[in-house]
């Protein structure tokens, strides 16, 4: 039965890059992800003029945390997100003129809250065409800090960037948050600052929640990169749509910092049997699923996962409080609910939510990827009990996991699907 070594986590290894590079030293990576994701985010640390050495299995970061060595850069953010939202604010940080730009699909996305909160903290940014989307320009002189009040409702990725500028500021950063999705990357952003010797404090006052950051900087240390929890969920979803078949990922169990392996508990409601160990994850395909009512605000990244496997349920399977997928690399839940219909699926959708009924997926169906690696992953787990499923943008796997492809192909064959 398959046993998958997932490569490491896009969300850790990105918050790791920017940690090493603001530590006051050497940082080391161990088996840090390896995908366009977290190359770009590297080559913008290179182009802001840190010293960053990769080799197969370690990248090192030699920290600067008077802010980037260059007195000017200008950086492509391609795909990623995390990337455009969070290296603007270690930008701030230092003393120079750094334009950051992004591909089509990144300068679609927002940022405006981000903009307004760094703004609100007196850093110069400036957008070049819309409002609130690349390419920006960050005239920075350092970040005095303060109280400041950010709306994530959108995304979580605002309040990490803040979060990691705090330590980076004179005074350090009161950050009052009126409304959060995607809560459990802030967790990993928080675990982490710890990793790299910041603790960040809480209060509860009045609606929302204020997290305080004390200035000081960070610690460089050596950070091994656990493996990535959303990767984890196409193999996870291929086991339970087997009958029998199980899917064990070595790394990634209890005591996890992402939220997403929650998905398996998602797994587990509908059917499928679920073992979360100390040293690894396991889930065996019962032959049942069930159909479900489920809330994914916390792990949207896998709402795709479920979408894809849900006409195999054997009731509908509605997702909900999700409105923020809709703003991901495409319109996740319109993306679903496409796909789904090619395939001849019953499926509607809300503002937030998506709901599908059980069916037959069409043989010999081409799926739309939008350019979305979730997109395809998804829908490669249909194509387990589907013969003929096709895609037209195969590749946009990169962003995440460039030998997605040769990976579950071997876990398919491991299935005997
Ligand atoms: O902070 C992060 O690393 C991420 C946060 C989430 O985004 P949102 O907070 O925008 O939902 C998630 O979807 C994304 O893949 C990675
Ligand atoms: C939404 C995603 O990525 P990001 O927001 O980091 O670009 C994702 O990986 O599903």
């Amino acid at each position: 039965m398959p046993v998958i070594d997932i490569p490491g986590s896009k969300s850790i290894t990105a918050r790791a890059l920017f940690l090493a590079a603001a530590a006051d030293g050497v940082t080391t990576l161990v088996r840090p992800l390896r995908s366009d994701d977290t190359e770009g985010f590297a080559e913008g640390l290179t182009a802001l003029g840190y010293r960053v050495g990769r080799t197969r299995d370690a990248w090192q970061v030699d920290g600067r945390p008077q802010g980037p060595p260059a007195r000017e850069a200008d950086v492509h953010c391609r795909d990623g997100a995390t990337t455009a939202r969070f290296l603007p604010a270690l930008a701030a940080t230092g003393h120079g003129v750094y334009r950051f730009d992004a591909s089509a699909q990144m300068r679609r996305r927002p940022l405006l809250p981000l903009t307004r909160a760094l703004r609100d903290l007196g850093v110069d940014l400036r957008h070049e065409e819309a409002e609130g989307h690349h390419p920006l320009t960050v005239r920075a002189a350092g970040v005095e800090g303060g109280d400041v009040v950010l709306d994530a409702g959108q995304s979580s990725q605002y309040l990490t960037a803040l979060l990691l500028l705090g330590p980076l500021t004179r005074r350090g950063l009161r950050i009052r948050v009126t409304d959060l999705v995607s809560a459990p990357y802030v967790e990993i952003t928080i675990a982490m600052m710890r990793a790299f010797g910041v603790e960040v404090g809480r209060e509860a006052a009045g609606p929302g929640q204020v997290f305080v950051v004390p200035p000081g900087g960070y610690r460089p240390t050596t950070y091994a990169v656990e493996p990535d929890a959303s990767t984890a969920s196409y193999f996870f979803a291929a086991a339970a749509v087997t009958p029998g078949g199980e899917v064990t990922v070595p790394g990634l169990g209890a005591g996890a910092l992402q939220g997403d392996l929650g998905f398996v508990d998602v797994l587990r409601r509908m059917g499928a049997e679920v073992s979360v160990r100390p040293e690894g994850t396991t889930v065996r395909g019962t032959g049942q699923l069930r159909g479900l009512t489920v809330n994914m605000r916390d792990i949207s990244d896998t709402m795709p996962t479920l979408a894809a496997v849900a006409p195999f349920a054997s009731g509908p399977v509605r997702i909900e409080d999700v409105a923020n997928t809709r703003v991901k690399e495409c319109d996740r839940l319109e993306a679903c609910a496409e796909n789904l219909r090619r395939l001849g699926v019953r499926v509607a959708t809300g503002p937030d939510w998506i709901e599908i009924r059980p069916g037959t997926p069409a043989p010999g169906t081409g799926i739309k990827s939008y350019g979305d690696h979730r997109i395809v992953m998804s829908f490669a787990v249909t194509g387990l009990r589907v013969p003929g499923i096709s895609f037209d943008d195969p590749g946009c796997v990169r962003k995440t996991f460039p030998g997605f492809h040769e990976a579950f192909a071997e876990v398919r064959g491991g299935l005997g699907a």
